[in-house]
């Protein structure tokens, strides 16, 4: 894996707007006008006020597929991360000869990945166009791509106000600019992570970025792509011959609990008539889950023992993303109109951290692979999740969508799971003599726009070899782990074995025992489990500690801004003829005694937040002496 990524390297130049905008208008005319600073000055600005979604390139939305592309530069990148060979010109020769060359390449894939622990997470940024709205309101296009690389030109304006520009460099695995196409962005991402699937391995894409930055756009026609090329993988002799079956599912996760969308009953308390409160609660909820996201991808880079993956419903259900074999592909939507800029920057900067955990060669990240079930590892799977910034989170309606093999009839089923039931009860229709459990993670995805209520919604699709299985399919939906009552007993010891290593696994062993009491019962259709004791009290007060952290860190950068403004107000003062020195001096010590009091209470605030993940730490650690 090439380590490309050199965020943080900035520089500053004086403002020159025509060597930055590639194409916006000038900046003297837009970002830099006083009415479009407003009152925030540079970089503060309401983003929640603009409407961006009128695009200039809106009809790219309905373009046809094309699988023979590959765009230079970026497919080389990916290979090179990846190892993959879905090269469709393969697909042109004999299905055996592709299906050879294409099982030795994942081989020697897999085996690389043991060996040199090379990277998990590919990171790939994409840029979309400037919409009517920004260019209307002559807004400059501070993003410049070359190649994996890319470039914010951040205004900012000096404290005499003088304006000037800091450069920000950004190195991913690829960068998509607005002219890359929907085709393109599939083939830079999800195609050549098709192959790894039929490896048992986990592939997940996930997008991520602020509201309006092209998430939808861009994940929208990946599933059916995605579906079509498992299909066609499927029908070649290799897998066939193994009897792979593939599942799909659909859910939507919301207010904590999970639904089918592939059932007809979608019950979800939509109708409430307090939309307000509503929308408050469901954007609270996201915001928990896409915080709890952080956490563990924090976790992971930090080496920490304990993965906090039950902070959320989101993160249970990514938890195979980040852990086992696993190949994660996250599309980082960048808006690139300087008002977005702060946001663009964030979004730049979480995806360099999530970049970074691909980098760190993790010995503790294997372990933590190691110890998983060894069910989780017999079962491949796909996800895909487009997900926004915490602090911008809509809902769009749901999509179904369901993938028919063409060779088996498909049913539908429903069921939920419900995870803060203790016990919890799980829902669904069994096939004779098959153990599933709620362990196989699959596609999600999270929508958002204005208004209407929020939730995440996930697409889910698994590949399973099953040749010691029934042979008939009987239904799509939801994805399963199938055990044999040969497979049992052996399952069974290898839990009892691995036991030790967490309470995150010990929940999944749980429901896995419990998935098995029931098999050797022949209860078929409902199944309970008893989930250990759960943290989630101390990660869900952490969560809001952080969230507060957070804001009052802002709150804290306002105040100052207020403060700076004082303080220029105060030097134009003084330096005015005749001015009084007193008064000055005077002033100038209440303002610094404000600024340094902000200071000393965040600095409070941060070290209680820092001593309660220590403890938090310590906790969990002590928690881990095997039983
Ligand atoms: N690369 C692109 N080329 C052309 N148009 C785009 C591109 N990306 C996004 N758009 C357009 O921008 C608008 C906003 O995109 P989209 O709805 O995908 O954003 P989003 O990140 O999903 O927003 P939200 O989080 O609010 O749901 C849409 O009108 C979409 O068609």
């Amino acid at each position: 894996m090439r380590n490309l990524n050199i965020n943080g390297e900035s520089g500053l130049e004086p403002y020159t707007p025509t060597a930055q905008n590639s194409g916006g208008p000038a900046a003297s005319d837009g970002f830099y006008s006083p009415e479009f600073r407003g009152d925030l000055g540079a970089g503060l600005l309401d983003l929640h006020a603009m409407d961006d979604t009128e695009l200039l390139s809106e009809h790219v939305t309905s373009e046809p597929f094309e699988p023979s592309l590959f765009i230079p530069g970026v497919n080389k990148a990916f290979e090179n991360d990846f190892n993959a060979t879905t090269n469709w010109q393969q697909k042109e020769q004999s299905d055996a000869d592709a299906s050879a060359s294409l099982f030795s390449a994942n081989e020697k894939e897999i085996s690389s990945t043991r060996e040199n622990n090379v990277a998990k997470i590919k990171v790939v940024v994409r840029k979309r166009p400037l919409n009517k709205k920004e260019i209307s309101r002559k807004e400059d296009d501070i993003v410049t791509v070359s190649e994996n690389a890319l470039t914010v030109h951040e205004p900012k304006l000096k404290v005499d106000l003088t304006a000037y520009v800091e450069k920000h460099e950004f190195c991913f695995d690829a960068v998509l600019d607005e002219n890359v196409n929907n085709d393109e962005v599939y083939h830079a991402t999800v195609e050549p992570i098709i192959p790894i699937i039929f490896q048992r391995t986990k592939a997940t894409c996930f997008a991520y970025g602020q509201t309006g930055s092209g998430k939808t756009f861009t994940m929208q026609p990946l599933p059916l792509r995605a579906a079509q090329d498992l299909v066609r993988f499927l029908h070649q002799p290799i897998y066939r011959n193994q009897r792979f079956k593939l599942w799909l599912s659909y859910f939507e996760i919301y207010g904590g609990k999970l639904f089918d969308l592939l059932s007809d009953r979608n019950e979800r308390g939509a109708d409430t008539t307090d939309n307000d409160r509503q929308t408050r609660i469901e954007g609270a909820e996201i915001n928990k889950s896409l915080l709890a996201l952080k956490e563990c991808i924090r976790a992971l880079d930090n080496d920490q023992i304990h993965i906090p993956f039950r902070g959320s419903k989101l993160t249970e259900v990514l938890r195979d993303s980040f852990v086992g074999n696993s190949r994660t592909v996250m599309i980082s939507c960048i808006s690139p109109n300087a008002g977005s800029c702060e946001h663009t920057l964030n979004t730049l900067r979480y995806a360099d951290r999530v970049k970074s955990l691909s980098r760190s060669g993790n010995p503790k990240k294997d372990q933590t692979v190691n110890s998983l079930p060894p069910s989780n590892r017999d079962v491949s799977s796909l996800s895909l999740l487009a997900t926004a910034d915490v602090e911008d989170v809509y809902e769009r309606q749901p999509e179904v969508k369901v993938v028919d093999t063409g060779r088996r009839p498909v049913e539908k089923d429903a069921y939920t799971f419900d995870f803060d039931k203790q016990p919890s009860t799980f829902i669904g229709r069994e096939e004779s003599g098959m153990a599933s459990g709620p362990t196989d993670r699959e596609k999600i995805e999270v929508n958002n726009s204005y208004g209407g209520s929020r939730s995440l919604r996930v697409y889910s699709s698994n590949s399973q070899n099953s040749a010691d299985m029934e042979e008939k399919v009987r239904k799509v939906s939801p994805p399963r782990r199938k055990v044999t009552r040969e497979e049992k007993p052996e399952k069974m010891g290898n839990r009892t074995k691995k036991d030790g290593g967490g309470s995150d696994l010990s929940t999944q062993n749980s429901m896995q025992s419990n998935s098995n009491n029931h098999n050797s019962t022949n209860d078929v259709g409902r199944r309970r489990y008893n989930p250990e004791p759960p943290t989630d009290g101390n990660i869900n007060a952490i969560l809001e500690e952080e969230e507060a952290l957070i804001a009052a860190h802002r709150k804290e950068i306002e105040d100052t801004m207020e403060i700076v403004r004082e303080e220029m107000k105060l030097l134009a003062e003084v330096d005015q003829p005749g001015s009084l020195i007193d008064n000055y001096v005077t002033q100038l010590s209440f303002v610094l005694s404000r600024k340094a009091a902000g200071l000393v209470s965040l600095q409070a605030r941060l070290a209680r937040f820092q001593h309660r993940l220590k403890e938090q730490e310590i906790l969990l650690s002590r928690k881990r002496v095997p039983r």
